[in-house]
């Protein structure tokens, strides 16, 4: 039976947690998740752009109902959980529902922090914090005019400008002498400051608010030195507070947020907490870079696998109102133990501040250009040592004042962070747009999740596609779906199905909204294969997606018989197998037998009834004549029989058929194995090929010799079979992720470039992962025509044989 994970809260934080669980482990739990509010999981984020009129709110839906409902995710939406009893292990919600759980994830999150003076229960007080407050603010837009905001911080700023779209004037009113103080200096705040005025909002600085004025609703605010303004809306932007009441009720240790370790687990066994309601090393977080990373560590967690633990994170910050380029990081102030160095350029309205402490960067303030702030962002959480650069060099890589843009991708680092909110970087976007062939902003988001949050990562993530496609890239550029069922090309399936978790075929038709139900046979096919290299670890094939001769485990032929070809490793026999087949041949009356172009024996014009039978009579395994797999290794004799032969050729053939066969790939596989530069085994058109040499073995990968002759290239000389296996398990395993379903390696190699390859595979760190997903993809598979001779359902289904049953 499967454990039980309750989830409380239904925001970004905990239901990100859930998609990385998904990842790790589609079907480890059985999943309930309450949550306050009355929608799906939303972008909470994006309701500042709801706010400024760029975004309804069907547009920053995240996860729709469908989601929960494809994933068998029970969701009580809506509904609050008031108690939890950790002895019964048990929660209850305000509808007085119980459920158990084994684990449960506490993601309660934020509320708004309401002054609490006189009056802030008033009509028209509200915070910003959900869609509700967003539905609020919108539509007391349509009746009043005057709005004050509370708080010039960055919630303030925002919900500032979202009203003055909205058509209300606004007063923001802050209590210290500058805005946004604890991401800005002086200078970048009084710049900041003029922006906004210019944009339409007044100010009251160093004011506190110390009533709300009106009778059921609110009319205007009284401050501290008496002074008073109208208002007939009033917006609380002055912090957050984690929800922590029910946490801190049911007895887990509490500070000011829900107190967690480095794998976010409370002091109560199997309770953890994730997001802005916890508190990590003492730090409560409220943006969502920091928090995705939690959600990461607790879904490995939860799946039981080794992860690093969550150290914390060092934040950046942007502000998401137009004409307001800045951006901020780390310490803002200067002190004895820091120097800072400063550029404002007064004229164009930039300004630049880099603190130094160390040697080493401390703190960011930029604004007017933050061109710079990947760089520099990097140079901050990598704690790089400056004291070999000059103050110019620091600050200038794109020009001090409003640098180039042509340069700015090629100069930047491959581990500089492009997406803050999901810490992306460039390099991990340049190979996903390499390897899956992207082509839009959106598709780079799919595969990576960069730009999935608050989306001001996007223009950068174009001037990389750009970069990286050279005259290909075209912003427009739309591809065509894999079938006529769908718009979807392959990259956007398979990164839709890492994202959501899904593991049936059903599922991604349903989820990417199919146009046919029951799909084709040009997708189905590739959607099982997509799904069984993406979950490696569990995947329940689909034998009924498949295509027919795989379906069957034979070859269908021209007169609707089938064919029958059993394995014979590296091309060797042995007289007893030879024996065997000759008896098979004359039992079932086969009427041709012919040596095939692999190396072995294949028997044509087999009545589908017999093929189980004949298969049982042969007791050899299936050769794979018909898969999307490895068909067969062409061997040449080799050392132990030929007088040029430097290598064990058989050997090593054997070797690679044992271990690769039945291996899913997106199209056939044919390997050679020769063992000196004669060639016999023809290695050069092969998927790989193998060709001894003194002291080792040169391996070619991309060759075909079918209707596109192709020459294989060479792609690295080993010394020992045990490294030429590696480095196979490393190239089929990255071909398998990377090409689209029906792609041979030929057509791929031309699309990824050969040096692209070779890189890839020249790094032993990557190799090394690649093997460990292809040995876990290889443990799950069975020998097809022993099942098939076990179970007399898949007899009487695929090959109508009856069984008999003897009483
Ligand atoms: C307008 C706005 C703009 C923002 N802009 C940015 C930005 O640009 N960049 C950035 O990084 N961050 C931004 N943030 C912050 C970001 O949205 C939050 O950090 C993030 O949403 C926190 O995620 P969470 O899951 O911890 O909490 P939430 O998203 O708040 O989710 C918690 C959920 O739990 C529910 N809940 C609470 N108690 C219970 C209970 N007892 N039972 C059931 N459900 C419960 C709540 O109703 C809520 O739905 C912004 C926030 C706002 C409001
Ligand atoms: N662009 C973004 O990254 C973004 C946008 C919106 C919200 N958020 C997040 O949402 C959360 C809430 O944002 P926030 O701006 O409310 O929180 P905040 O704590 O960052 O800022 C609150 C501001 O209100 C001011 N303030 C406090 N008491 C006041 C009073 N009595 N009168 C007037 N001003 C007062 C403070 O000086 C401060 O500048 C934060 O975690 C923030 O990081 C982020
Ligand atoms: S490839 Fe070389 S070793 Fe192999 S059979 Fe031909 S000549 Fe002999
Ligand atoms: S920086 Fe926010 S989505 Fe990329």
């Amino acid at each position: 039976m499967k454990k039980k994970l309750v989830m409380i809260g239904n925001g970004m934080a905990g239901v990100r947690t859930i998609e990385e669980l998904f990842k790790f482990q589609p079907d480890g739990y059985e999943i309930t998740i309450f949550g306050n509010e009355p929608h799906p999981n939303y972008n909470r984020i994006m309701l500042s752009t709801v706010l400024q009129g760029d975004k309804s709110i069907e547009d920053i839906i995240m996860n729709d109902w469908e989601w929960y409902k494809n994933h068998g995710i029970q969701l009580y939406s809506g509904e609050a959980v008031t108690e939890i009893d950790k002895e019964k292990r048990q929660v209850t919600s305000d509808q007085g529902r119980k459920v158990d759980y084994d684990e449960l994830i506490i993601a309660t999150g934020s509320s708004s922090f309401i002054l609490p003076v006189p009056g802030s229960d008033k009509k028209g007080v509200v915070g910003f914090r959900d869609i509700h407050d967003c539905e609020m603010m919108i539509k007391d837009s349509k009746q009043y005019k005057k709005a004050a905001v509370i708080g010039g911080g960055l919630l303030g700023l925002e919900a500032a400008r979202g009203l003055l779209n909205l058509g209300m004037e606004v007063d923001v009113v802050h209590l210290m002498s500058h805005l946004m103080e604890r991401q800005l200096d002086e200078t970048a705040s009084e710049m900041l400051k003029k922006e906004l005025e210019n944009q339409g909002m007044n100010f009251l600085l160093e004011k506190q608010t110390a009533e709300i004025l009106g009778d059921e609703r609110v009319t205007g605010l009284r401050f501290s030195d008496g002074s008073e303004i109208q208002a007939d809306l009033v917006v609380m932007a002055v912090g957050i507070r984690p929800n922590v009441q029910l946490a801190k009720d049911s007895g887990i240790f509490v500070n000011r947020g829900i107190v967690v370790n480095d794998y976010m687990e409370t002091d109560v066994q199997n309770i953890y907490a994730v997001g802005e309601c916890a508190e990590h090393r003492e730090i409560v977080y409220g943006l969502v870079a920091p928090l995705y990373e939690q959600g990461k560590v607790l879904a490995a967690n939860l799946a039981g696998i080794p992860a690093n633990p969550y150290e914390g994170t060092i934040c950046g910050t942007q502000l998401k109102v137009s004409g307001c380029d800045l951006f901020s990081a780390g310490e803002i102030g200067d002190d004895e133990g820091t120097k800072s160095i400063k550029v404002h350029n007064e004229f164009d309205g930039i300004y630049k501040k880099i603190v130094i402490r160390d040697n080493r960067i401390a703190g960011i303030v930029l604004y007017g250009d933050t061109k710079d702030s990947n760089r520099l962002f990097r140079m901050l959480t990598k704690r790089e040592d400056i004291s070999g650069m000059t103050s110019v060099s620091i600050l200038e890589a794109n020009g001090c004042c409003g640098g180039g843009e042509a340069g700015d991708v090629a100069a930047m680092a491959d581990d500089e962070l492009v997406c803050g909110c999901n810490g992306v970087t460039k390099g991990t976007i340049v190979e996903a747009i390499r390897t899956n062939e992207l082509t839009t902003v959106d598709e780079v988001g799919g595969c990576t999740n960069a730009g999935r949050s608050c989306g001001r990562c996007k223009s950068l993530i174009s001037d990389i596609l750009s970069y990286t496609l050279g005259d290909q890239y075209d912003t427009s550029a739309k591809k065509a779906g894999i079938c006529g069922c769908t718009t979807l090309n392959k990259e956007e399936i398979v990164a839709e199905i890492r994202a959501k978790g899904m593991t049936n075929v059903r599922e991604v038709m349903n989820v990417l909204g199919w146009s046919q139900d029951e799909g084709c046979s040009k997708c189905r096919p590739a959607i099982n294969y997509y799904l069984g290299m993406v979950n490696y670890g569990g995947y329940k094939d689909e034998r009924d997606s498949r295509l027919v001769n795989e379906k069957m485990h034979a070859n269908i032929q021209k007169d609707g018989t089938y064919s029958v070809v059993p394995r014979m490793y590296g091309g060797v026999t042995t007289a007893a197998d030879l024996k065997k087949i000759a008896e098979v041949a004359e039992k079932y009356d086969v009427p041709l037998v012919k040596l095939t172009g692999g190396q072995r024996i294949g028997l044509f014009g087999v009545n589908k009834e017999d093929l189980p039978a004949m298969w049982e009579d042969l007791g050899m395994p299936s050769g794979y004549a018909y898969g999307k797999t490895l068909r067969t290794v062409k061997t040449c004799v080799g050392e132990k029989f030929c007088r040029f032969g430097t290598q064990d050729s058989m050997g090593l053939g054997i070797e690679l058929e044992k271990k690769f066969e039945r291996l899913d790939t997106p199209h056939k596989v044919k390997m050679g194995v020769s063992a000196c530069p004669r060639n016999c085994a023809e290695s050069g058109i092969k998927d790989i090929g193998f060709v001894g040499v003194d002291g080792g073995w040169e391996i070619y990968i991309g060759g075909n010799g079918g209707t596109d002759l192709r020459a294989a290239d060479l792609l690295d000389t080993v010394k020992t079979k045990e490294e030429a296996m590696e480095i196979t398990g490393a190239y089929l395993q990255y071909y398998r992720e990377t090409a689209a379903y029906l792609e041979r390696t030929a057509p791929w190699l031309e699309r990824m470039g050969l040096e692209h390859v070779k890189e890839v595979l020249a790094d032993e760190n990557k190799r090394k992962q690649l093997n460990e997903r292809l040995d876990k993809t290889l443990e799950r598979y069975n020998e097809p025509w022993q099942e098939a001779i076990q179970d007399n359902g898949i007899k009487e289904k695929y090959y109508q044989v009856r069984s008999v049953t003897v009483e």
